[in-house]
């Protein structure tokens, strides 16, 4: 077998041996593509003369399997290096050159599945030049090291809105979403993490790793010696029937044992608890406590010399384990607000759109989706941002439909209050407390919320937020400041910066110095 530099030919590019590029009459197909081998990863698609932007380089039928068939006979075998999940669930097996393209992370084609035909349509994403690799983007859990990923797959990408060759780069990314769905639902459940993730999770300086003594936030609790021990049981059990029991005491110990005295930890209720009379112990008085549990080995061992405290290392809103079904229900929300983005480049909005997908675990929280887009132009009003459009729309939403039962706690009262016709002639006062909330929602942003938005997510109890494009002098969600990890506030939400390829900031491109 005869090598150029690093390819040999294969059994189907055999015509090819000798030569360094494909000759048209060697080609596979009509635009001229042909299969070459690089040692590293075997066979691929070779360009053999220039491919225009937006050609549709092959166009494969499938072979598909349903879900036993493939459970039973393919998915052990080679076969699951060539198949992915069609969008009814059966296992699709491309043929022709469909499944011979290599994966990259700046591909050159992207495609498109036709469920009507049982066929792929493949594309390229830009000008690609001969003897180039024509490559498609698996996503991101590869069952391989990648190799080959070579510079000139860059992305064009050009910042002028009126460029359509920035729209090229939003298609890709939106075919990047799609063809990163196909190759990774094979496994729904398996867990993402790190790199394997599509974004990055910012970490929080937060304020309460509370590790020096003067850091330690307090509280007032009442408390009681036991001087003798027979009596804890007794008061552990009348504690528990008192009703004095809450979950702001939940992170620490109920018993201190100091020398030979027992101390009970009753209750941070602002008047003095009425103990039994039955038993031999003394008044009640108040000490300070810890606020929080501890987070650190430091902190533990500080807050235990107030009072025995619960180690808990992962913080509330720390984010969970990521699903393969999971990184998918958020890429679906990325793709949908670069459409929208891109819709709404030819009008006078800003560029940024907002969106609350239907939770991806529990649906209860919102039975449908929302999306909005920044108003500021249109309605000449200055706090029309995006993400203050999409907390109103949201939460009037729920306020107005939602049964109390699934609504979270802090609206289930406020709600009661509501004007039983559904209307939205709620009155002002009925909407505080019930028309801000996005309690366990998360919210997707083409760029990071200024300071103003991100307090006013705070606020809103949201859960977690992802954005695409960094707004370093006016972020408020780590670009200027980072209102979530500010000292006091009372709610934490959880945030992620989407690791879009450059045509989605391109797409959203906005003047570093606008509030987003
Ligand atoms: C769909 S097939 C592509 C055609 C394959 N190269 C062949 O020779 O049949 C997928 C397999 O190609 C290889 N592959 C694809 N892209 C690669 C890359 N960037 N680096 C290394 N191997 C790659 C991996 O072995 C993977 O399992």
């Amino acid at each position: 077998m005869a090598t150029t530099s690093n390819y040999t030919s294969t059994s189907s590019g055999e015509l090819c041996a000798k030569k360094s590029s494909c000759r048209s009459n060697w080609v596979l197909n009509r635009e001229g593509c042909c299969i070459k081998t690089a040692e590293d990863k075997g066979r691929g698609v070779y360009a053999s003369r220039v491919i225009p932007p937006q050609t549709v380089i092959e166009v494969s039928p499938v072979l598909l399997f349903t879900r036993t068939e493939y459970e039973d006979y393919g998915r052990h075998t080679i076969l699951d290096h060539y198949t992915f999940k069609w969008r009814d669930g059966r296992m699709a097996l491309a043929l022709g050159l469909g499944s011979l393209f290599n994966h990259s992370s700046h591909p050159n084609v992207s495609y498109t599945i036709d469920p009507a035909h049982d066929c792929i349509r493949y594309t390229s994403t830009r000008t690609i030049n001969p003897d180039e690799e024509l490559c498609i983007f698996y996503g991101h859990k590869l069952w391989f090291d990648p190799v080959g990923t070579a510079a000139n797959l860059e992305p064009q990408v050009c910042l002028d809105q009126n460029d359509q060759s920035a729209f090229l780069d939003i298609l890709a990314i939106d075919s990047e979403i799609d063809e990163a769905e196909q190759w990774d639902t094979k496994y729904p459940n398996d867990i993402l993490e790190g790199e394997a993730l599509p974004f990055i999770w910012k970490k929080l300086q937060i304020d309460e790793e509370e590790e020096s003594m003067e850091e330690i936030r307090t509280m007032q609790a009442w408390a009681v010696d036991i001087p003798d021990s027979k009596y804890i049981a007794t008061m552990l059990k009348w504690l528990k029937q008192s009703g004095l029991e809450s979950d702001t005491l939940s992170h620490l110990k109920r018993i201190r044992k100091k020398d030979s005295i027992s101390t009970l930890l009753l209750s941070v209720s602002s008047s003095v608890p009425v103990l039994p009379t039955n038993v031999d112990i003394g008044d009640p008085y108040r000490i300070s406590v810890p606020c929080n549990p501890a987070l650190t080995q430091t902190s533990l061992v500080l807050k235990n010399t107030l009072w025995p405290t619960v180690y808990a290392p992962r913080r509330k809103w720390e984010p969970e384990k990521w699903s393969i079904a999971k990184v998918q229900w958020a890429r679906d929300a990325i793709s949908h607000i670069l459409r929208k983005t891109a819709r709404i480049m030819s009008s006078d909005e800003l560029p940024v759109v907002a969106h609350v997908p239907k939770p991806f675990e529990d649906e209860a929280l919102l039975s449908r989706s929302f999306t909005a887009g920044d108003t500021r132009m249109s309605t000449g009003h200055p706090l029309r941002h995006a993400a203050m459009n999409i907390i109103r729309d949201v939460a009037d939403w729920r306020a107005k439909t939602s049964p109390p039962d699934l609504l979270p706690d802090p609206l289930k009262s406020a709600i009661s209050e509501l004007p039983s016709d559904g209307s939205l002639g709620i009155s002002d006062t009925s909407c505080n407390g019930t028309n801000y909330l996005l309690t366990g929602l998360t919210l997707f942003i083409t760029h990071e919320p200024c300071i103003m938005c991100s307090m006013a997510l705070l606020h809103s109890r949201v859960k977690e937020v992802f954005y695409i494009v960094p707004m370093p002098q006016t972020g408020g969600c780590g670009g200027s400041a980072c209102l979530p990890a500010l000292k006091g506030v009372n709610h934490r939400y959880s945030i992620a910066h989407w690791r879009s390829r450059e045509g989605g900031a391109a797409l959203a491109h906005l003047d570093e110095q606008i509030d987003a």
